[in-house]
């Protein structure tokens, strides 16, 4: 008689609290607005508890690299090379340079927005060379992609992720600029709607404010969201994360 195949184990949503970087202090934007900023403080020290609260993930955005008014590479680096945990680096990643910087850092990926727009030919050599460790995000105003720390438009979101999927492009972070930094909750029939389009893991970004929000993303694991990245709720106070690490348990 052969052995019952053990059922599979549900895939559990990983969470991935935000550190973004502007002038080299942690802050969260409105809508991902230059100027909306609210400061939060070392970037590191917020790192840090992040991580002892017991996050597997750190999401790390270089936003004057992504607004093109300066960077903080030597900030960025060291916050990734302080971690334990999994870092995914976002933020004016748009070339070789670039690339090589955000690379040697340590972190597990990297998160490509302007470049996946403006220049694809560079985008599929990277995905070719690189693999799991490139993810795109995919910053959307109704379904119209934003480039260029989301200022600029930048074609549509079907088209590009079609294209995206062809080169093999391995994973996506979709953001509703509509939702981010409001705490108005994610747009969930976007993510049904990305995760419908691909057979690629999706990361949702963007306006979760409870936890609520949270097991309602969780909710869509099996179509194909992986995780789900938190800044506002966090730095507002809105749910620790041990409290979200057990509401996506
Ligand atoms: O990620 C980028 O490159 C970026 C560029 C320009 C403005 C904002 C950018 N990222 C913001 C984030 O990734 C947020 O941390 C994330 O969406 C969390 O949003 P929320 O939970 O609504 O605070």
């Amino acid at each position: 008689m052969t052995a019952p195949t053990p059922a599979a184990t549900p895939r559990r949503l990983e969470l991935l609290p935000a550190v973004d970087v502007r002038d080299g202090q942690a802050v969260r934007l409105v809508h991902g607005e230059s100027g909306s900023e609210t400061s939060y403080g070392d970037p590191l020290a917020a790192a840090l508890t992040w991580q002892r609260a017991g996050a597997e993930w750190l999401h790390l955005v270089d936003l004057d690299a992504a607004f093109g008014t300066g960077d903080n590479r030597e900030r960025i680096a060291e916050v990734a090379r302080a971690m334990d945990i999994k870092v995914e680096l976002s933020g004016g990643i748009r070339d070789d340079d670039t690339l090589a910087a955000a690379l040697a850092t340590g972190c597990t990926r990297v998160n490509l927005g302007t470049a996946a727009l403006e220049t694809p030919e560079w985008v599929a050599k990277v995905i070719a060379e690189h693999g799991d460790r490139i993810a795109v995000g995919l910053d959307v105003r109704g379904t119209t992609l934003r480039g260029r720390g989301w200022t600029r438009d930048g074609g549509d979101l079907y088209e590009t992720l079609a294209r995206l999927d062809a080169e093999g492009c391995a994973r996506y972070v979709v953001t509703d600029i509509a939702k981010d930094g409001t705490l108005k909750g994610p747009n969930l029939e976007l993510l049904r709607n990305v995760c419908a389009a691909t057979d690629k893991p999706v990361v949702a970004s963007g306006g979760v404010s409870s936890l609520d929000d949270l097991r309602a993303i969780a909710a869509l694991v099996p179509e194909g969201v992986e995780g789900a990245i938190v800044g506002k709720a966090l730095y507002a106070g809105a749910f620790t994360l041990e409290e979200a690490l057990v509401a996506v348990r």
